[in-house]
Formats: structure tokens, sequence, C-alpha cells
């Protein structure tokens, strides 16, 4: 979406060419999709709690780095209160920087909210490495806006608001929904209705995750 041209400015200064790090190339990679309030944070804890996975929302690491107050904060907060793309550098590096510190105890990994768009996705496999299952948690937009509206009366973010949320779900529509096709080709989607109840929305999440061994 246009980042290119600020990648170079955006790419942390600590990791100028690091080679592919030997403790995340084996590691299990859950993608988990959908659109914006469509339950995936709440179903990764359930999946935490479960199975002992690592779960790393992109989104969060984000607002981290927006809640420590630094100059690239800022500039993430900007981007992030319009509900647009942070450029993909940023995001990949943190991602690979959360995977490493976690990688001698993680059974494996739950990647929240990424990819986003489809050159996410390939960025990340010549990084680090292949998903074995991308879970789709599906709900419709009039459900998820409902959500999200109710989330924002306490989460405190700045983007659960009218305006924010509906550039977030075009944003969905447009340059995410590619990426669930794109793996449905490699035959590793598997969609969860998130319309149910979240216990029941769980139980198909672990048949999935079930399926893997
Ligand atoms: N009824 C119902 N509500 C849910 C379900 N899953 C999540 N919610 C509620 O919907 C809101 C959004 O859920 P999150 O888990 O934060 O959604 P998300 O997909 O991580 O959203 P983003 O962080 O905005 O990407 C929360 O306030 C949840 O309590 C569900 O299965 N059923
Ligand atoms: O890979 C990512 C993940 C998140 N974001 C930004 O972070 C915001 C919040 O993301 P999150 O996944 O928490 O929420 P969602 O938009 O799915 O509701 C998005 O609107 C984007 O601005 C981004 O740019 N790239
Ligand atoms: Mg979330």
């Amino acid at each position: 979406m246009g980042q290119g041209c600020f990648s170079a400015l955006w790419r942390r200064s600590t990791h100028p060419a690091d080679p592919q790090p030997d403790k995340i190339k084996d590691a299990k990679i859950i993608f988990v999709v959908g659109g914006p309030g469509s339950g995936k944070g709440t179903q990764c804890e359930k999946v935490v709690a479960k199975y002992g996975y690592t779960h790393l929302s992109s989104g969060d690491l984000l607002r981290a780095e927006v809640a420590s107050g630094s100059e690239r904060g800022k500039q993430l907060q900007a981007i992030m209160q319009k509900g647009e793309l942070v450029p993909l550098d940023t995001v990949l590096d943190m991602i690979k920087d959360a995977m490493i510190a976690k990688a001698d105890v993680s059974k494996g990994f739950l990647i929240d909210g990424y990819p986003r768009e489809v050159k996410q996705g390939e960025e990340f496999e010549k990084k680090i490495g292949a998903p074995a299952l991308l879970l789709y948690v599906d709900a419709k937009s009039e459900t998820m806006v409902k959500r999200l509206m109710k989330r924002g009366e306490t989460s405190g973010r700045a983007d659960d608001n009218e305006e924010t949320i509906k550039k977030r779900l075009d944003l969905y529509y447009k340059a995410t929904e590619p990426v669930i096709t794109f793996y449905e080709g490699r035959g590793i989607v598997r969609k969860i209705n998130s319309e149910l109840a979240v216990d029941d929305v769980f139980a198909e999440v672990s048949k999935a995750i079930d399926g893997l061994k």
C-alpha cells in the first residue's frame, strides 16, 4: 500500500541485515486473520491458556510502542488513529523480535492481526517462515461494528470510534481478504464462524488446532 518509499526510514536501526535466526526457523506458526472486532484477540487468549502458544498481536505490539511515548510511537499513533496501515517493515521487525525473545519457551506462535495484506505475508515467509495454519475469524460487518462500538466504551483505543471503524473495515475488505484467498490456495485456511458464543467459537478453533498434529 505505497509503503515502499517509507520503509528505509522506519526500519529498525538495530537490524541492518541480520541472518535468519535459527531459533524460530522451525517454530509452529498460526496466522489469525479476521476483520476488526471479529474476536481474534478473544480467541487467541483462550488458545494460549489451552495450548501454551505464544500470542503476538501486531496491533498490541504497535500500541505498546505508542504507549512508550517514543517519537516513533507518535508517528504510529497518527497512522493508527486514521485506520491506515503502518509500513510493513516496522510491523514485521516487531513481530520477529518478539518471536526471537520467546523462541526457547514457546510451543508455537499465534500471529494475530497479521498479515494485513498479501505482501506482508510474503515478507513474513521470507524473513521468518511459513504458517502451518490460517485461522480465518469470520463475523458479519454489522456484528464487528457493534462489538467495537461497545468495546470503545471502555477500551481507551483511539481507533474504536465510528469513523475509524468504518475505515478499518473498508481496508480489511480491500487489503486483508485477499490474504485469505492467497492461503486458501495452499489448503491451510480454516474458517471459524465467530457469530457464535465465545466458547462455541473456541470449540471450532480447538478442532482446527488439534487437526495440526
Ligand atoms: N458475542 C460475542 N462477542 C465477542 C466474541 N468475540 C469477541 N467478542 C467481543 O467483541 C469485542 C472485540 O473482540 P476482540 O477479541 O478484541 O477482537 P479483535 O478481532 O482482536 O479486534 P481488533 O483488536 O480490533 O482487531 C470484544 O469486546 C469482545 O468481548 C464472540 O465470539 N461473541
Ligand atoms: O500489521 C498491522 C497491524 C496493525 N496495524 C495498525 O494497527 C491498528 C489496530 O490493529 P488491531 O489488529 O489491533 O485492530 P483491528 O484494526 O484489527 O481492529 C490497525 O488499524 C492499523 O492501523 C498495522 O498497520 N499493521
Ligand atoms: Mg485484537
